[in-house]
């Protein structure tokens, strides 16, 4: 086939991702493509994230370059695709998921349970706020946003910067104790020698559809028949896949974008007989971390099933999480739906 082109936002996160995306999908269909970078309004605006309003800031402006045809491909941190499918356009692939989890980076390496009282922790999403505030109340949450690089220039000092050597990544020091990053991009960069803690998702449920890739074209292109459908196809991960489609089930249920405070986490276990299980948890927090509502449940996968049939039993895992959290629902989630 011919080369195809790949849209991808201009951070070195987005670069990276988009190139071993571009990549993987190049070998596969036996083909060549070309990198195409496209500006976003999340990338162009400057206001705390959490005040921009809306989902998919990060998102739009590459699914307007698949629909104006400037690209074939974009790829996507799964977890800022608002939830809705967008009619005329596929996630085509989710591929194999990175670590899922957030990354507690602080001076010293300290972990969360050794920060000094009344430490300054940044972060621009109202999720980890909300459940840093939870695990330790005396903390003094700092709204912070920018690239990987910038935030952990806050804690690291700004000579060191993200560039900091594994050799001596505490060569200076900024204005705040500690930072939360996915541990995702932070690995996928390189920088995971930053990293003090893996949060566990019993103290930090991390975003729904958090540490994955989304591949999306246009429709029509997302078909077997289609020039680049197979190894679309190939590129699929179905544990992640299953995973996400789960989370964003619980999100599209909630009516909740990516600012919303709101974990959610799907986690695909197989069987010894085969099959598999398909859990996934879920927490509302208020947004001062005061209170919690968790809810979660699981359904098994038949060895052999059809994938699509899966996917759709998936999202309704995800649609059934939502409706145990509406039940209960204590008003916390008056603060989750965006407008
Ligand atoms: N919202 C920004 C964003 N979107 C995806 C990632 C990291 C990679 C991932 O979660 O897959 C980040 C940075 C962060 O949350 O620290």
């Amino acid at each position: 086939m011919a080369t195809f082109t790949v849209g991808t936002r201009g951070s070195k996160l987005a670069l990276t991702q988009t190139t071993t995306a571009a990549e993987a999908l190049a070998s596969h269909a036996e083909t060549d493509y070309e990198l195409i970078t496209v500006k976003t309004e999340g990338d162009i605006l400057t206001g705390p994230l959490a005040q921009m309003g809306g989902t998919g800031v990060f998102a739009s402006a590459l699914r307007q370059a698949l629909f104006e045809k400037t690209c074939d491909v974009a790829v996507h941190s799964l977890k800022d695709l608002p939830a809705k499918d967008l009619e005329g356009l596929a996630i085509a692939s989710v591929p194999s998921r990175e670590d899922v989890r957030d990354a507690l980076c602080s001076a010293d390496d300290l972990p969360l349970r050794d920060l000094p009282q009344g430490a300054k922790v940044g972060t621009g999403s109202p999720r980890r706020a909300a459940q840093l505030r939870a695990a330790r109340p005396d903390l003094e949450i700092v709204d912070i946003r920018g690239n990987v690089g910038t935030r952990l220039a806050r804690v690291r000092g700004h000579g060191s910067a993200a560039e900091a050597s594994p050799q001596a990544p505490n060569a200076a020091r900024g204005d705040l104790d500690a930072v939360v990053l996915a541990g995702a991009g932070l690995k996928r960069l390189g920088l995971e020698h930053h990293i003090a803690e893996l949060l566990p998702p019993e103290v930090m449920l991390p975003a729904p559809g958090q540490g994955a890739l989304a591949v999306e074209v246009r429709a029509e292109d997302a078909e077997p028949t289609a020039p680049l459908g197979m190894a679309l196809a190939l590129y699929d991960d179905i544990p992640a896949r299953l995973e996400t489609s789960a989370e964003r089930g619980l999100l599209a249920r909630l009516n909740a974008g990516c600012s919303a405070p709101i974990g959610g986490l799907a986690r695909y276990d197989d069987n010894p007989d085969g099959g598999a299980t398909l859990r996934l948890d879920s927490v509302i927090c208020a947004p001062d971390g005061s209170r919690t509502q968790r809810a979660g449940a699981e359904i098994s996968i038949e060895a052999g099933a059809d994938r699509r049939v899966s996917v759709e039993r998936a999202v309704q895992l995800g649609t059934l999480v939502a409706e145990q959290l509406l039940a209960e629902d204590f008003g916390l989630l008056k603060h989750v739906v965006d407008s």
